[in-house]
């Protein structure tokens, strides 16, 4: 896939399959391509083994980092000290993960949560700028709502984009591509649509061209 791509179309994102399956070798590898790479392993654990886990990221060089904003305060603020301390030329955009775009509101009642998604974003994403966050992952449903309340405090990254007429799979709130940068979202994450498709870069050239 990173060689059909081309950095100055898309940055490319490592997660949790590929990276237990290849390691930090393959985001050498894609950096040494040229591609900004975002690596979405989703930290959720105590403040110390996370914020170590985030410098680690940072030591790889790679451009953006994610952790669940669940995790809570000490552990968003931990991980900002940790980076802060390593100094680094670039330090890579820290991300919050809200609530996954997979969970519909019966699905978040049905764990415990007391409201649906649009609220539980808004609490952590107030609570994920509020502890050093650059910005959160969320749906670009929730766009909108969020660059109206944080503006440009706020970098927004929204998976769960779908083109039109496309497999929603197992995500739930989902956006098209041209209706998520009408929402306000900085960073689309746009996997299966480009990756099981069976020519990957004329749909992603299709998408670039409908953002137009
Ligand atoms: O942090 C993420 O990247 C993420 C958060 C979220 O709420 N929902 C979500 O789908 N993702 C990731 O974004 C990607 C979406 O992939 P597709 O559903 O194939 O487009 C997957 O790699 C997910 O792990």
């Amino acid at each position: 896939m990173a060689d059909r791509l081309d950095p100055a179309m898309c940055r490319v994102k490592v997660g949790k399959e590929l990276f237990t399956c290849a390691g930090p070798s393959v985001v050498e590898a894609l950096q040494s391509k040229g591609f900004d790479v975002f690596l979405d392993l989703k930290f959720h654990d105590i403040p110390n083994t996370t914020s170590k886990a985030v410098a680690a990221a940072a030591r790889l060089g790679v451009w953006m980092v994610n952790v669940h904003a669940s995790g809570g305060r000490r552990m968003m603020e931990a991980c900002r000290e940790e980076l802060e301390r390593l100094q680094l030329d670039r330090s890579p955009l820290l991300i919050a993960v809200t609530v996954l775009t997979s969970m519909s509101d019966e699905e978040l009642l049905e764990i415990g949560y007391k409201s649906g998604a649009a609220e539980m974003v808004r609490h952590l994403a107030a609570l994920s700028v509020d502890s050093g966050m650059d910005g959160v992952v969320c749906s670009a449903q929730e766009a909108a709502m969020l660059k109206q309340s944080h503006g440009i405090n706020i970098k927004l990254v929204t998976p769960g984009i779908r083109p039109e007429n496309s497999d929603v799979n197992d995500q739930r709130r989902i956006v098209t591509p041209a209706q998520a940068v009408q929402n306000g979202s900085d960073y689309l994450v746009i996997g299966r649509p480009i990756t099981q498709a069976a020519e990957p870069v004329n749909v992603l050239e299709t998408i670039i061209a409908s953002l137009n």
